[in-house]
């Protein structure tokens, strides 16, 4: 076998008399029992990232995005390998715990958090509700104290930090819907309002500028900002404010060429340094996503038909698309895609790689690479597919969700079988 070592492909991918791959599985073999299009995820692989930002981070922690890409075993590896876990709806947190992971390591996060919801999430006994309005700190005020409880909470600040990114994937603006605004005052009167509150127990303050971020500069300026904040509010009140969470947003690289991003240790010692200067710093935490899901999973569609068009170019369509993967459509994300179930000597030339939507901006990749010869039923792989491709999957033109195949040392596990006609037409009162 050679290991495929290009750096966006999954640890144990590698090429078998020319065939793909992944934890010791064969795509030929996957696509012939699982079909296509499906998302091959290398358990290993997944686990050794969420490992590395435990150990990244002695003494704080690891709350997995899991807006990123959760389904019930990705809690339950999350659980035993001792992170813990960010959701941001009653249907993530149902998910979580579904999988096994305590509540009492389950963050809740987001910015309309109904009633119902808020009531789950002090029933069930979250670490802690991520409060991210005035509206929503009376309204938890009143679940909690309906409850007798009082509810562990972190207020959500946005610093004011411009992060680098897509802007609809930047959070840490003045004009951003998410947490309250530092500079116009409006964090520290939550501050003050949420200290009031019997029923509430501040134990932190959080902030999350954006996702896909390759430097570490915007992180920086946000952590000396949070860390100046949270003195500024200890001593103001005279309280202590145990913990800092300084969000997810570390990058991945797409392509081979890409810039490589930072490792977590890289990222982490920035913290650490923004905080150092403090009497008593704060237990920190993070909150990766794409960086520990994305490079793990491997997109695997199925060629369907080959379109020339003279004096335009080729089109390639396979059997999935935007429905899968709408980030090329809503961010102008890019990918490589490459032949998986032989290697082909034949030049490449560029292609268009669309998918069977009724849309024409349903394409996966503009202006691909691809061998002369890919044809009709050649399998294709896109590597880092593993972050907010199939938690963002919808049923446009009632195309069915990919299942998602965990492979670890020759087996294969599903961890979501694919959906059927069956489950659409259940939505369907008759
Ligand atoms: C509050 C919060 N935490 C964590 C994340 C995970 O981000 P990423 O996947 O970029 O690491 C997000 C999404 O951007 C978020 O909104
Ligand atoms: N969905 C975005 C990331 C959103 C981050 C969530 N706060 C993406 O695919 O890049």
């Amino acid at each position: 076998m050679t290991v495929v070592i290009d750096r966006v492909w999954p640890h144990t991918a590698g090429r078998t008399e020319g065939e793909l791959t992944l934890g010791g599985v064969g795509v030929r073999a996957l696509a012939a029992e699982y079909g296509t299009p499906a998302y091959v995820l290398d358990e290993k692989d997944f686990r050794a990232r969420a490992r590395a930002w435990r150990d990244a981070l002695p003494g704080g922690e690891v709350h997995y995005g899991s807006k990123a890409f959760l389904c019930p075993e990705i809690a339950s590896w999350l659980a035993e390998d001792g992170l813990s876990l960010d959701v941001c709806t009653g249907g993530e947190l149902a998910v979580a715990l579904a999988g096994g992971m305590p509540a009492d390591r389950i963050t809740f996060h987001g910015n309309n958090k109904s009633v119902a919801e808020l009531r789950r999430a002090v029933t069930a006994g979250v670490n802690a509700v991520v409060l991210d309005s005035f509206t929503e700190i009376e309204r938890l005020a009143e679940v909690a104290r309906d409850a007798g409880a009082r509810q562990r909470v972190m207020i959500r600040v946005t610093p004011g930090v411009d992060a680098h990114t897509h802007e609809f994937i930047a959070t840490g603006g003045e004009r951003s819907k998410f947490g309250f605004s530092l500079g116009l005052g409006l964090a520290a009167q939550a501050v003050a309002r949420v200290l009031a509150e019997p029923h509430l127990e501040l134990i932190g303050l959080h902030s999350h500028i954006g996702s896909q971020l390759l430097d570490l500069e915007g992180f920086k300026m946000a952590a000396g900002k949070m860390a100046a904040f949270l003195v500024e509010c200890e001593r103001r009140h005279n309280v202590r404010i145990p913990g800092l969470d300084l969000g997810g947003g570390l990058g991945i690289a797409y392509r081979a060429d890409d810039p490589v991003p930072p490792s977590p240790a890289e990222l982490t010692a920035v913290l650490h340094d923004a905080v150092s200067w403090l009497d008593t710093p704060p237990v920190l935490s993070v909150e990766p996503g794409r960086s520990i899901a994305g490079p793990t999973t491997v997109a695997l569609y199925e060629i369907g038909t080959v379109k020339e068009i003279p004096g335009v170019g080729v089109y390639v369509s396979v059997d999935g698309g935007m429905s899968d993967n709408p980030r090329p459509a809503m961010y102008g994300a890019a990918y490589t895609a490459v032949l998986a179930n032989r290697v082909s000597d034949a030049p490449e030339r560029p292609v268009n790689l669309v998918g069977k939507h009724c849309e024409s901006g349903d394409v996966l990749g503009w202006d691909m690479p691809l061998p002369a010869d890919a044809q009709p039923g050649d399998l294709l792989a896109i590597p880092a597919s593993g972050a907010y491709q199939r938690s963002m999957a919808n049923n446009y033109n009632h195309v069915l969700r990919p299942p998602v195949l965990a492979v670890r040392d020759g087996q294969v596990k599903v961890v979501v079988r694919r959906e059927t006609e069956d489950d659409l037409l259940r939505l369907y009162p008759r």
